[in-house]
């Protein structure tokens, strides 16, 4: 099988991506727009430390540290077109589309696992696969670690004690699926918990966390230490508060019954960051203070928004939970994966789906009656319909839409309802109604594929702010001075321990007497001149959304073209939306998404599917 390969294209011969001083096959696909500077000189500096000067095993390494950038863990150099043509079919068409003298597949990941860099462990050939020798190690790491967890013997449970807990908390034919995911999770020591949104996944972990504290507490054992945690903070606090909820939840026939005694074997619980649950080392990203020599005291992990979880964060967290601790993965893997390398969640589906213990228990009813539309359009994108998608969003019922780029009164329309709610948001933020200016900056996203370009979420958030402008007859945002204003919504970019702010956090700036305050959607509020990492959330881009959900959703697609538009980059954008979700694209874009996947290289669900202990 051949693969299609991406191209940068640009006219500027001092184009930073351009490597100075490169030769050879090097130079040739750095200037073809298939290698960055960077790729070519991670290559040159480790190909001339160890001596090596075949070519095609530069272009080799070159292309496994490009592989990581995209997303991916390692590269399969037979996937690559040596005929130099067909294959090679640049997705973002440049002016240079000349064939590449691709080196002949066969024998070339022979000739670098022969290599002095392979000799020296810089590069590994592994399963017809190429790997920098980080990602081989923390694959394996994950993969043994997953093994030895399935090895070990099912904890000991009480089972007349658990049938009458589950027959409590899941009742009925209406929670029959959810029970037998709890039950078969509560009887192992590792699960895989899957389904898209609405599938009753938090209700599946609120009760299954109260029958394994009803079994900790019958067992005379000191009360249960549960860790709750998740990639980003927006989707830890939304962990805590729907499992807090549904604990809470007034008793009603034929619903989970949860008891006092729940309740206080549960109290305080709390949801955080997977970085903050590992604990942070200073001046590493990579490592933590929880490790294989100084584990989690946790009894159960519960992960949320696995499809988040990076290779090398999951190698962190499978070393640092105890080997007789629970572990519970729970995510949705068709989903957009991690922003760094790795596909960890989906390749666990794959790699371990087939297997008749349970450990992977998919959710697959949908339990939210109001999004019905929205759940046919999502199940026609993870088909790969797109006659079936584009049956769906232009059967007009509302729920879901189609809005044609080139329809100008349709964007007009779209324009002017940003406007409105934009300028609604400021409104009562001017007032000083904080609550309210959240509640309504948080019902609407605008989703973007591209942060750069005409469908990109930079000019959008741009073209908002002038229209915002315009109609509030003063100048805001984009200029220094000016970016801070009353309604301005903002997107927490990074983790801040000290202050308590965490990456994907949201927020919307607040007018109180003469200064602005953030309040975000977690309760807290700061003064703005103490936001660092902040940026405009009129528009935000299908990869920052993740972990987060809003009323009404509209997604804006860039033309056919681009590399970005994926299958899992359209299901992530139109499940974000709980009621309402408007796509703006031509039908050709929503075809392209709908048929193009998002790849991820890797071996991990071989290695997993394969069960050999690695040697
Ligand atoms: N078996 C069920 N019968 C009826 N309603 C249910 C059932 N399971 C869950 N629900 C309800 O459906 C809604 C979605 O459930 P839940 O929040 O558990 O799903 P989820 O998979 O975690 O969704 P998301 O990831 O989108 O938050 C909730 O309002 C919940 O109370």
């Amino acid at each position: 099988m051949t693969t299609a390969i991406e191209r940068w294209t640009s006219d500027d011969p001092r184009d930073a991506r351009l490597a100075l001083g490169a030769t050879g096959l090097l130079r040739t696909f750095n200037h073809a727009g298939v290698l960055t500077a960077a790729d070519v000189h991670v290559a040159r500096r480790t190909a001339d430390i160890v001596g090596e000067d075949d070519e095609s095993v530069r272009l080799a390494v070159a292309l496994a540290v490009r592989a990581v950038r995209q997303g991916s863990v390692c590269v399969d150099l037979g996937a690559f077109d040596d005929s130099g043509t067909s294959g090679v079919a640049g997705t973002e068409r440049g002016p240079d589309e000349t064939p590449l003298p691709w080196p002949a597949a066969d024998g070339w990941l022979d000739r670098v696992a022969a290599s002095a860099l392979a000799e020296r462990s810089v590069v590994r050939a592994d399963l017809g696969l190429l790997y920098l020798d980080r990602y081989w190690r923390e694959e394996r790491l994950v993969r043994d670690d997953l093994v030895a967890r399935l090895a070990a013997p099912a904890p000991p449970v009480d089972d007349a004690l658990l049938e009458d807990g589950a027959a409590r908390l899941f009742p009925g034919d209406a929670y029959a699926e959810q029970r037998r995911a709890a039950l078969s999770t509560v009887r192992r020591l590792t699960t895989v918990l899957t389904g898209g949104p609405g599938r009753g996944k938090t209700t599946t972990v609120a009760g299954l966390l109260a029958l394994l504290a009803e079994q900790a507490e019958h067992a005379g054992g000191r009360r249960l230490r549960i860790a709750l945690a998740a990639p980003t903070g927006k989707a830890a606090a939304r962990l805590q508060e729907a499992v807090a909820e549904a604990l809470a939840a007034r008793p009603e026939t034929g619903r989970p019954e949860f008891t006092d005694d729940d309740r206080r074997r549960l109290a305080g619980l709390q949801a955080g960051t997977l970085h903050r649950l590992l604990g942070r080392r200073p001046g590493s990203s990579t490592r933590f203070r929880h490790d294989r020599e100084g584990r989690l005291p946790h009894d159960v992990v519960v992960v949320d928004e696995t499809s988040m979880v990076s290779l090398t964060l999951m190698a962190r967290l499978l070393e640092a939970v105890r080997p007789d601790a629970r572990l519970v993965l729970v995510g949705d893997p068709d989903q957009l994966a991690s922003v760094e390398a790795g596909a960890v969640l989906a390749d666990l589906v794959a790699g371990l789906g087939q297997r008749a213990d349970g450990v992977v228990a998919a959710l697959v009813t949908d339990h939210r009656s109001e999004s019905a539309a929205i759940t046919r359009l999502a199940a026609a994108i993870q088909d790969g319909d797109p006659a079936a998608v584009l049956a769906e969003l232009e059967a007009g019922d509302g729920a879901v839409e189609l809005v044609h780029p080139d329809d100008a009164a349709g964007l007009a329309d779209l324009q002017d309802e940003l406007t409105r709610h934009a300028l609604d948001v400021r409104g009562l933020a001017l007032a000083g109604q904080a609550a309210e200016a959240l509640a309504l900056a948080e019902r609407h996203r605008l989703l973007c594929a591209h942060r750069e370009g005409p469908w990109g979420a930079a000019h959008w958030n741009r073209q908002i702010e002038r229209r915002l402008g315009a109609a509030s007859g003063v100048y805001l945002g984009a200029a220094v001075g000016t970016e801070w204003y009353a309604g301005r919504p903002v997107l927490i970019t990074a983790n801040d321990y000290g202050l308590g702010l965490f990456n994907g956090d949201t927020g919307v700036v607040v007018a109180e007497g003469d200064a602005l305050r953030a309040h975000l959607s977690d309760g807290a509020s700061f003064a703005v001149s103490r936001l660092g990492d902040v940026e405009t959330l009129h528009a935000m881009t299908v990869h920052k959304s993740q972990g987060s959900q809003a009323e009404t959703v509209t997604v804006l697609l860039p033309d056919e073209g681009s590399p970005l538009l994926t299958r899992e980059l359209l299901y992530t954008a139109v499940t974000r939306a709980r009621r309402r979700v408007r796509v703006v694209g031509t039908p050709e874009a929503v075809r392209a998404a709908v048929e193009r996947r998002a790849r991820r290289a890797s071996g991990l669900a071989e290695r997993l599917r394969s069960d050999v202990p690695s040697e």
